[in-house]
């Protein structure tokens, strides 16, 4: 009978997803004590105690920041994400944020909430009131993006679509996301430079330190007068301060944000939304289907995908005994691992390893089963950070999503 895997909910997560976990292979629940992963959304893992049990971590979203990854990784643990999965829904927020904040929405839905609808004059009243809310199109203005990759790309795409002048900032922009850029999109060489040429700007990167309080006192004093500022990424990475002054010297003419907060609140220049970019019900499936598949085939095989902390290993199941090893990127690993699996007399039948940073990552097949003492020998290597030993089922059992 092959083992269940506890798998420990801290957010509401898709059903779409949790599909791909099943029992009785899978246990799913909020009140797992001693699980072998953690599946989650923004909930915040730094002040949690996470179990020794725990072997994987995933992320059913973009952000990690709620997630501590160097201490995991120094226990050998992948800490996935779906990159991607909600990327579509916090564009078109984007744009609705926009939107917005050009056509004075907010305001103008308040004077219609405080119309008196029975009163005979409501036509005048209607009439009269709209020129308060006038604003201005999308269109001819210039947006500028702080960070191109998926969703950045994607609102650069959506914009310039909309017949906007775009430019964007992206010092470490992968060549994939380069290659999905539309020819349009003009590249700026700093921060400043967006923030300088922006009527918009929008924030697409993660909260790291270099980005915290990537907008500050310094140079939010740098955008036009009247600019819109957009953050979708996460409230550290503007200096809400910085906002509020500009907004209060009528420097900035909106900050529209998913992250409100007790400083914001009450502050007319401000659009604030319950953080509800990745809030759909595509977003919410796609990335949950994302991560359930990735966790699964790591518990299952072993093999890694979209880990933010671990290289990237796939290999085929060619033989029933597997042995994934994490350890740190020192020289010698590959060589006391083998060594020690040759002195208990076992096969490698196909071995795999990669590194990435300071973590390397090992697949070892081997011909025959492989004994406890095995197990703790390779663990006692100095360098090991985890060893799981992953036998393959003999009851039927698959790891085939559904
Ligand atoms: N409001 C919401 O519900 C959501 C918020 N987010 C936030 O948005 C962030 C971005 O999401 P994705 O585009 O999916 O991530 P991504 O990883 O695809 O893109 C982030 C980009 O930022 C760039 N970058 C990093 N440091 C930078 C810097 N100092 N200056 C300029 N660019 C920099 C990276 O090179 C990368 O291209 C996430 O990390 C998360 O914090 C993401 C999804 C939903
Ligand atoms: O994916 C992200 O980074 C997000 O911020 C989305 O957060 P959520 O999954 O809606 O709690």
């Amino acid at each position: 009978m092959a083992r269940t895997f506890e798998i420990l909910v801290l957010n509401q997560i898709s059903a779409s997803g949790l599909k791909r976990l099943p029992a009785p292979r899978y246990h799913v629940g909020k009140e797992v004590t001693q699980p072998d992963a953690v599946l989650l959304r923004s909930a915040d893992m730094h002040t949690m105690a996470i179990p020794a049990s725990v072997q994987a971590v995933a992320r059913a979203g973009a952000g990690t920041n709620n997630i501590p990854v160097p201490a995991l990784s120094a226990r050998g643990v992948p800490v996935f994400n779906a990159p991607g999965g909600n990327a579509n829904a916090v564009k078109e927020l984007v744009l609705t944020g926009m939107l917005l904040a050009a056509r004075n929405v907010p305001a103008a839905l308040q004077f219609v909430a405080g119309l008196d609808t029975a009163a005979a004059d409501l036509d005048q009243v209607v009439e009269d009131g709209k020129k308060a809310f006038a604003g201005y199109e999308l269109a001819g203005h210039t947006l500028g993006i702080v960070g191109l990759g998926k969703v950045g790309a994607l609102v650069a795409d959506a914009a310039i679509k909309l017949g906007m002048d775009v430019l964007g900032y992206d010092p470490e922009i992968t060549v994939d996301a380069a290659w999905s850029l539309p020819s349009q999109v003009r590249r700026a060489t700093s921060v400043a430079e967006v923030l300088k040429s922006g009527h918009f700007v929008t924030l697409h990167v993660p909260l790291v330190k270099a980005t915290r309080d990537l907008v500050n006192a310094d140079n939010i004093a740098l955008m036009r007068r009247g600019a819109v500022l957009l953050n979708f990424s996460r409230d550290g990475v503007v200096n809400e301060q910085a906002v509020l002054g500009a907004l209060a010297g009528k420097h900035l003419g909106r900050y529209v944000c998913d992250f409100p907060s007790a400083a914001l609140a009450g502050n007319d220049g401000v659009i604030a939304l319950p953080h509800l970019g990745a809030s759909t019900r595509e977003a919410e499936d796609n990335c949950a289907v994302m991560v359930a598949q990735q966790l699964r085939d790591y518990l299952e095989h072993g093999n890694v995908a979209n880990a933010v902390n671990f290289p990237s290993v796939s290999m085929a199941r060619e033989s029933a005994w597997r042995v994934a090893i994490a350890n740190a990127n020192v020289p010698n690993m590959l060589g006391q691992i083998s060594t020690t699996m040759a002195r208990a007399g076992l096969n490698i039948h196909n071995m795999v390893n990669k590194s990435r940073g300071d973590v390397a990552y090992t697949l070892v097949d081997v011909d025959s089963p492989v004994s406890a003492q095995v197990l703790a020998e390779l663990a006692a290597i100095a360098g090991v950070l985890a060893v799981r030993y992953l036998p393959q089922p003999t009851d039927g059992a698959t790891s085939d999503p559904d």
